[in-house]
């Protein structure tokens, strides 16, 4: 997508003093982002919630530091033949795509060319469940490919944090928004999803994702 498409551009601050000779140069930079307010209309959301009832969910155990931890949400994996998935060090084979989320991953082709092979589902069972820093740059992910994400039921805040100048920035993602998250958010940039211990409902959240085909063989 062209940069002039980007929900945030890179501008160049104006300059506050004009004593040049003082001047530190100083950029704001934003991610590199598109937002789509209400992409999903009424029933297609719900159509999505009501297949989702049946998705084989999980709470996998990962390692961290040597000890196993349940991660904090629910999630399964789906994809095209030969796009299984390394996660924190679990290995995830591909599931083969449900009706409805095969007809949400066409449309974000059709509409924004966005190519996928696969979606990560996540569910969030209320305001306790949530999802630390990270980039998803594990290695299968295709180089300079960009993310969408796809956020279903309650409301909840997306943090972005820049890696080196720490500038941040949070989104309150409503159900039936899109995200795209353009390269290279995902070199430069951490997102997160935070405790909000006044959510009560459950959150979808989908992050379809360009992997290179049988990267594990
Ligand atoms: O739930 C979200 O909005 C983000 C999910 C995410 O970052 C991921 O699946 O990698
Ligand atoms: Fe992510």
């Amino acid at each position: 997508m062209k940069q002039a498409d980007f929900g945030f551009e890179l501008e160049a601050h104006p300059l506050e003093t004009p004593d040049e000779a003082h001047v530190i140069e100083s950029q704001d930079i934003r991610p590199p982002i598109t937002l789509v307010r209400g992409y999903l209309g009424k029933a297609q959301q719900n159509a999505l919630i009501n297949e989702a009832q049946s998705y084989p969910l999980t709470r996998p155990q990962i390692q961290v530091f040597g000890r196993y931890h349940a991660i904090p949400r629910q999630q399964v994996w789906y994809g095209d033949l030969g796009c299984d998935y390394l996660y924190s060090g679990l290995f995830i084979r591909a599931l083969p795509w449900p009706k409805y989320l095969q007809k949400l991953r066409d449309k974000l082709q059709r509409d924004f060319e966005l190519g996928s092979n696969g979606v990560l589902v996540n569910r969030y069972a209320d305001g306790q469940d949530c999802m630390g820093a990270h980039s998803d740059d594990e290695p299968e992910i295709a180089h300079g490919s960009d993310i969408a994400s796809i956020s279903l039921g309650a409301t909840r805040d997306f943090v972005i944090k820049h890696k080196h100048s720490k500038q941040k920035c949070c989104i309150s993602l409503h159900s039936g928004d899109l995200l795209i998250m353009h390269w290279p958010m995902q070199r430069d940039w951490l997102h997160s999803v935070p405790k909000r211990l006044k959510v009560t409902e459950p959150r979808w959240n989908y992050t379809f994702r360009q992997l290179v085909v049988n990267y594990h063989g």
